[in-house]
């Protein structure tokens, strides 16, 4: 199918530049999925990735939490194809409305993103600003080096070819494409913390400080992110020395010498953990709950265990520590909690 040669203002250009480092680095050559909202970022970002890490596949995921979600996201999906994708497909997914919205809503969209994707990577529209704002919200909140580290432009399968560009950059390339991008209306309601940030807090600091306050917080969170590879790394070995995986059975996983880990430092230690938790069916783990599940290791006298976000219906996981070592294993949830 022939289509008309994209414009070659300079943002798009700036855009294309980015996806074309990017699939340098991490392309495999079969081509990508595009986590397509319809807003800017990632309009601009499926522009790009059809020029330059093509064939694109547009996945649109449409939540039903908003009247009329259905008809931005076909239009989403039907620019998607004006632009050259070689597919384009709406995932309609239904949200569990109980805790956190926000958070439910991310983990079903990346849960159906996942499943369509069909082994290509995914890639997703957030940009140098999206960092910047992870790494002020991170450090506001006195939150570790590992939050602080930000997003990594590459978590297979989840490809991030913006983090080096600013939001303004892809606005205007949907200018450049005449196109006028989806607003959701919840990035304009100043109730969100992250909208605050975004409209008042950073442009009150590169007011004080003078411009490149995005640039600065993004390299700190490069740093952040290559000494924790190298912390990331020593944690492996640790895990292997403690004997990650062990014996599994129908309700518990492996196990943890606990004599192995008693002197390595807590901060590796922390990492190891988390690693180990998350390979054995953790979610949505807190840093709370992962001082707890170290606690277990130094000071730890008593019974019981620490509940690990993550489990079945009906059952939850707990992490206990028994004869010397850490187990991971299932506890029944009880009618009457
Ligand atoms: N409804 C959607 N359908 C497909 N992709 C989406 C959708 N919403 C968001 N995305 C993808 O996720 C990227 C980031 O969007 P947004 O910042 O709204 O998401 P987020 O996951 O809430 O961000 P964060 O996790 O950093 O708070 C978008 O650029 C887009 O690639």
């Amino acid at each position: 199918m022939s289509r008309p040669p994209l414009p070659e203002g300079p943002a798009l250009l700036e855009v294309r530049h980015a996806v074309r480092r990017w699939v340098a680095a991490h392309g495999t050559g079969t081509g990508v999925a595009v986590a397509l909202s319809g807003g800017a970022d990632s309009l601009a970002l499926t522009a790009a990735a059809v020029a330059e890490a093509g064939p694109a596949h547009a996945l649109v995921v449409d939540h039903r939490l908003q009247e009329g979600s259905a008809a931005v996201a076909e239009q989403a999906a039907a620019r998607a194809l004006a632009l050259g994708c070689a597919s384009a497909r709406v995932l309609t997914v239904s949200v569990d409305r109980d805790g956190g919205l926000e958070a439910a809503a991310r983990r079903t969209r990346y849960e159906a993103l996942g499943a369509a994707r069909a082994d290509r990577p995914v890639l997703l529209g957030h940009t140098l600003d999206d960092q910047a704002e992870t790494v002020l919200l991170g450090l506001a909140r006195g939150s570790g080096p590992r939050s602080l580290a930000g997003m990594r432009d590459f978590d297979a399968p989840w490809g991030r070819p913006l983090l080096t560009v600013r939001r303004g950059v892809t606005a205007k390339a949907c200018e450049e494409l005449e196109l006028d991008p989806y607003r959701d209306p919840h990035n304009l309601s100043p109730e969100f913390t992250r909208v605050r940030l975004r409209s008042e807090a950073l442009p009150l600091l590169e007011q004080i400080l003078g411009g490149g306050v995005a640039q600065a917080l993004a390299r700190t969170a490069d740093q952040l992110r290559e000494d924790g590879e190298v912390l990331d790394a020593i944690a492996v070995r640790v895990l292997a020395d403690a004997g990650s995986g062990g014996v599994d059975t129908a309700d518990a996983v492996g196990g943890l010498d606990v004599a192995e880990l008693v002197d390595i430092h807590p901060a590796v230690r922390r990492r190891a953990l988390r690693l180990w938790l998350l390979g054995n069916g953790a979610r949505d783990l807190t840093d709370r709950q992962l001082r707890a599940a170290d606690d277990l290791i130094g000071r730890w006298r008593g019974q019981g265990g620490v509940a690990i976000g993550g489990g079945r219906p009906g059952a939850r996981l707990v992490l206990s520590r028994r004869h010397g070592r850490l187990t991971l294993g299932l506890t029944a949830i009880g009618p009457d909690r």
